[in-house]
């Protein structure tokens, strides 16, 4: 995606000495939802982002899809990119950061973080709709979806399906929000457009095997 001409950020000054990750225990704090959902957050987890974003950016191989919506064909708003856990990820620290994720998250997901969703919002036009990740188990279990963003800060909101007050989260570079308890099925999340000027962004959505 040479096209998206990436400026790095002046600050991000680790970045000639590559990527790292900061500690998670006693750093990311747990925000109690309603029904057994919960969100935790971490910014800045990812030091020397603006390598990852690059190498994201130009070496992902992103596809567009499209859906049928009111029987029209039109184009999934962003493009994406699956990795089912047997491949190599596109950069070193999104490896250690899955193997960071399981090793925290082990006693109380009871599982590996396995797959990892890619998704690029190319600018602001580009975003997702409320939904749940609720193909597979998590339409009836308790699991985690964990996100790690980089490039153009965007918001994740957040709303109980039932109604009830939403939530917002900042999803900025090198940040860190993890979904968990009942979140898939009780609440819905979403990316809204927005007509600011914003750059690039990239997700990337870790998961247990058999939750999408
Ligand atoms: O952009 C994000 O971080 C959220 C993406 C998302 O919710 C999804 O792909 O299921
Ligand atoms: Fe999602």
């Amino acid at each position: 995606m040479t096209s998206l001409a990436y400026q790095p950020s002046m600050l991000d000054l680790d970045d000639e000495r590559g990527a790292r990750l900061g500690p998670l225990t006693g750093r990311i704090r747990r925000h109690e939802l309603t029904h057994g959902a919960w969100v935790d957050h971490l910014a800045g987890w990812v030091r020397g982002s603006d390598a990852v974003l690059r190498t994201l950016l130009n070496d992902v191989r992103w596809r567009a899809e499209r859906r049928t919506m009111y029987d029209n064909d039109v184009a999934v708003p962003r493009l994406l990119c699956w990795y089912d856990g047997r491949e190599r990820l596109p950069h070193p620290v999104l490896t250690e950061a899955r193997n960071r994720l399981t090793e925290h998250y082990l006693r109380e997901l009871g599982e590996p973080f396995v797959t990892a969703g890619l998704c690029l919002y190319r600018d602001g036009r580009d975003s997702v709709a409320w939904h749940g990740d609720t193909r597979g188990r998590s339409s009836y279990l308790d699991t985690m979806v964990a996100i790690v963003s980089f490039g153009s800060p965007r918001p994740l909101l957040l709303r109980p399906r039932g109604g009830g007050e939403s939530r917002r989260f900042l999803l900025g570079h090198g940040d860190l929000v993890v979904m968990g308890g009942s979140c898939q099925r009780t609440w819905e999340h979403a990316v809204p457009k927005t007509t600011r000027p914003v750059g690039p962004r990239v997700s990337v959505q870790f998961r247990p095997v058999g939750v999408a």
